[in-house]
């Protein structure tokens, strides 16, 4: 079966996902890129299966690319911030502001110098946790990790935490969130679309208490693939650019559907169903705040009144992550935009909403497990709680590219391995997996699959428009 060992360290000792030697990273030799160093479940094969070059070139130009334009992004936004900074903080939270830019000015300067990866220095409480798997990994491999050579799932959560630390040492602006404005404007910007599905979610929810078992399917179908679909919606892979939903995402549905590689929609449905009887919540992880976050409420309302759960747990980060990814801060200031919005459906489920987290309808925790750097078959090891947590929910539904990658390891699967293979034991209860296709890994597929598709579309495996329900039932006792 597997190596188990290969999982001591939440990254393989091959890195699967290796960005290329020091060497290729000078600007040579990008066809000596071979960061999938060990394959994992089969051989090498296929368009998607880690063909030499193409895997890692992904990894490179995020590192390289998009990168260092979002950490430019970020001091622009905080650079400009100053005058309001100055208004409700004074002299030391300017001082702040400055402290911020140059920790992301020097930040920026270490990954695109390929800089030895080095402890982090703030008081938050996770910085033990970061520091012991650096100095592992360094004992380990007898050498830093670096940018450009070491795992791109560790170094890209490694430079979001970075962010953070510049934040944590603030005097004044601990609460600070460098992504704050994005994530906002996302919202605003998808304005249009929001209130033309808020319309359709109410049609539909008052058509449940009568609808056959063959409509409760078709609206269950929907959803879900409209919340699969809001996940295009984020702003890393776009490196910060505007990313909102300005078209009506039921008109792009039917012409999207094709699109869906895998679609383990039935079994989901199966599952749900089994919820009618027994008093289980359902968990949803978090991605994305705008749009993509409105299309996941919309999926957590439809099933509570379709009567599969009385209780949605969501599970969102516990500081900014990856761009636009949900905090609690967001989630809150999503349900009050919208509440105070003058168009009437906006209004009624900012309302309705509000009123679920304050009955227990909704949940939301934020889990510091969510922003380490660790694959999800580490989570019993390093959260126990939270392990336990998705146990007790019926079903949980992942969100998302990065909640993907750690879902199977950011490993180099072959495409065809099965989505509970590359789980590798991480089986809390049954999951499911919603994601649009933006990073160089994707397990599932039928044999043959991942070269047809790739003559439609040459970077199908990352360009966000190509998607998977994946979903896996298996349950380990705990
Ligand atoms: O998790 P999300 O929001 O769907 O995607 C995050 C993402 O843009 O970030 C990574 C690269 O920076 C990619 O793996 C992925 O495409
Ligand atoms: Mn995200």
């Amino acid at each position: 079966m597997f190596d188990f060992d290969l999982y001591i360290y939440p990254v393989p000792r091959q890195p699967a996902n290796d960005v290329m030697p020091g060497k290729a990273y000078e600007g040579e030799g990008v066809d000596r890129v071979n960061g999938r160093g060990r394959e994992r479940g089969g051989g090498r094969k296929g368009a998607g299966g880690g063909r030499k070059g193409e895997v890692s070139s992904f990894a490179f130009k995020t590192i390289k690319d998009r990168l260092p334009v979002i950490l430019s992004k970020i001091a622009d936004t905080v650079y400009r911030s100053k005058v309001k900074v100055k208004e409700e903080n004074g002299e030391d939270g300017l001082e702040d502001l400055k402290a911020i830019v140059g920790s992301i000015s020097k930040l920026r300067n270490e990954v695109q110098t390929n800089k030895p990866v080095i402890p982090l220095v703030d008081d938050r409480s996770d910085t033990p946790v970061w520091n012991r798997y650096l100095t592992e990994v360094t004992e380990r491999d007898q050498a830093p990790p670096k940018w450009f050579v070491s795992p791109w799932l560790y170094v890209e959560c490694y430079m979001y935490r970075r962010i953070q630390e510049a934040v944590e040492k603030c005097k004044l602006l601990q609460k600070y969130d460098v992504f704050e404005d994005q994530k906002k404007k996302a919202l605003m910007d998808s304005q249009d679309a929001v209130e033309v599905l808020f319309t359709y979610l109410k049609t539909i929810i008052h058509k449940v208490p009568s609808a056959s078992e063959d409509d409760i399917t078709e609206y269950v179908t929907e959803f879900i693939q409209i919340s699969l679909w809001g996940n295009k919606c984020d702003l890393s892979i776009s490196a910060s650019q505007e990313n909102a939903q300005t078209e009506s995402i039921l008109d792009q549905l039917h012409h999207l559907a094709p699109n869906i590689l895998i679609d383990n929609t039935q079994q989901v449905l199966k599952r749900l169903r089994e919820g009618l009887d027994v008093n289980q919540d359902i968990s949803i992880v978090l991605d994305n705040a705008g749009f993509e976050l409105i299309t996941d409420l919309c999926l957590a309302e439809l099933l509570l009144a379709c009567g599969f759960t009385t209780v949605i747990r969501f599970h969102g980060k516990a500081m900014p992550w990856f761009v636009s990814d949900v905090t609690m801060r967001d989630f809150m200031w999503t349900l009050e935009t919208l509440s105070e919005s003058g168009h009437e459906e906006m209004k009624y489920f900012g309302n309705l909403w509000k009123n679920r987290l304050t009955d227990g309808s909704w949940i939301i925790n934020c889990h510091d497990f969510w922003t380490l750097p660790f694959d999800y078959s580490l989570m019993k090891n390093y959260a126990p709680d939270l392990h336990k947590l998705l146990s007790s929910s019926l079903i949980t539904f992942f969100k998302g590219d990065l909640n993907y990658r750690k879902l199977v390891g950011d490993l180099s699967w072959n495409t065809t391995v099965k989505f509970e293979t590359s789980l590798r034991g991480f089986h809390p209860n049954p999951v499911c997996a919603l994601r649009t296709c933006k990073a160089d890994v994707v397990v599932g597929l039928q044999e043959g699959q991942a070269d047809e598709v790739k003559v439609k579309d040459d970077s199908w495996m990352v360009n966000g428009n190509w998607a998977i329900i994946s979903y896996c039932g298996k349950v380990q006792p705990n």
